[in-house]
């Protein structure tokens, strides 16, 4: 794929062969420049500087940068191989909180490294099946994503206006997105829908990259303020709401960028239906409600400099959470890659995993 290429075909993340190429997605809707990555320093830097965002593309990222660290030790033996995995990752693991894919593509990577190291293998040829299992998370969550988009694809007719908040497509994923997978596979399907993209504050992941996405694949698309979407709601405009997230917990609620709980709110308030798309590798059993998910704060400066120049005085004191929790309360159905989970979320949740045999 080439990087002129746009909507759900801009890759984020290529590995190319011996180092990953990293779209820089600060630079995003004005430069298209990819980075080369040869380090797992590199890539710890990329993701928490928001260089690529995104849960799924975050855990992908932190995959391959696993690859990278774990190079280093390929011409030793495989217990000093895998040694070298275990102390990439978990300072691979430092680099943002909030989005579980982050722990679970690297507990994935640690698992495999151990299959890899406990045999014959030489520590290269262990480091040549860490390298496939990156791949195959890559390759995965494509299929994924479209699998998410064709399910929830049966929530939307045409003609629907449909607002949804911070960027969860193809730039956040291997490819499509989660929230915006649906867009377009509607679009493929002659679906037409009229999305609202909230721009987004403080960082405008809607503006500079849901807007970006949608208007380069053709689809209808209106960039709205943050504080529009009551009013854009209260004109009858808004047919649903759908959005990615970066952690489930066991009980349905939902971590997702500042801004979701406001909306999720509004959207009660005007009777709109509030969905969560997502991959299961987002969803985590093991943190029973929202309250127990660890929510990041960032600079200031995202906020007083966020626009190149300072827009707030000197000094003033800031909160800057990067994601709020929405109850499951709020939150109408979670659209999987296995299908469209409705409440109870505590118990259809724990079905959804028991219904998955094990490896
Ligand atoms: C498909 S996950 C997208 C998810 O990630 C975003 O956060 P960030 O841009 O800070 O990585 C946001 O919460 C999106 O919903």
């Amino acid at each position: 794929m080439t990087t002129n290429s746009r909507g759900k075909d801009l890759q984020s993340v290529i590995w190319a062969a011996d180092h990953l190429q990293l779209l820089d997605q600060r630079l995003l809707p004005e430069e298209v420049l990819y980075l080369e990555l040869r380090t797992s320093e590199d890539v710890w830097e990329a993701i928490r500087h928001l260089k690529v965002r995104g849960a799924p593309a975050i855990g992908i990222s932190a995959a391959y940068g696993l690859v990278l660290g774990s190079s280093e030790a390929a011409g030793s033996s495989p217990d000093a191989w895998l040694a070298a995995v275990g102390k990439h990752a978990e300072y691979l693991a430092t680099s943002r909180p909030t989005a579980v894919n982050l722990f679970w593509a690297l507990d994935r990577m640690k698992r495999r490294a151990a299959e890899l190291a406990d045999g014959s293998r030489t520590a290269e040829q262990c480091q040549e099946g860490l390298l496939s299992e990156a791949i195959a998370i890559q390759s995965e969550d494509e299929e994924t994503c479209r699998l998410i988009g064709e399910h929830a694809l049966e929530l939307f007719k045409d003609g629907m206006g449909v607002l949804t908040h911070c960027n969860a497509g193809g730039l956040a994923t291997a490819r499509y997105g989660t929230a915006l997978a649906p867009f377009y596979l509607a679009q493929e399907n002659g679906i037409n829908l009229k999305i609202y993209a909230d721009e987004t504050r403080p960082v405008l992941q809607g503006a500079r990259l849901t807007a970006f996405e949608l208007q380069q694949a053709g689809i209808d698309v209106t960039l709205i303020c943050d504080n529009m979407a009551g009013m854009v709601m209260s004109k009858g405009w808004v047919d649903a709401v759908i959005v990615g997230t970066d952690r489930v917990a066991a009980n349905g609620d939902v971590a997702n960028k500042i801004g979701t709980y406001s909306v999720a709110v509004l959207a009660k308030a005007h009777g709109i239906p509030f969905y969560v798309a997502c991959p299961m590798s987002t969803i985590d059993l093991e943190t029973p409600t929202g309250t127990e998910i660890p929510i990041e704060e960032r600079a200031a400066e995202e906020i007083t400099e966020g626009f190149g120049k300072r827009t707030a005085p000197e000094g003033v004191k800031v909160f800057n959470p990067a994601f709020d929790i929405t109850p499951h309360s709020y939150v109408d159905a979670i659209i999987t890659e296995k299908g469209i989970i409705r409440p109870p979320f505590d118990v259809n949740l724990k079905k959804l995993f028991d219904s998955i045999p094990t490896a």
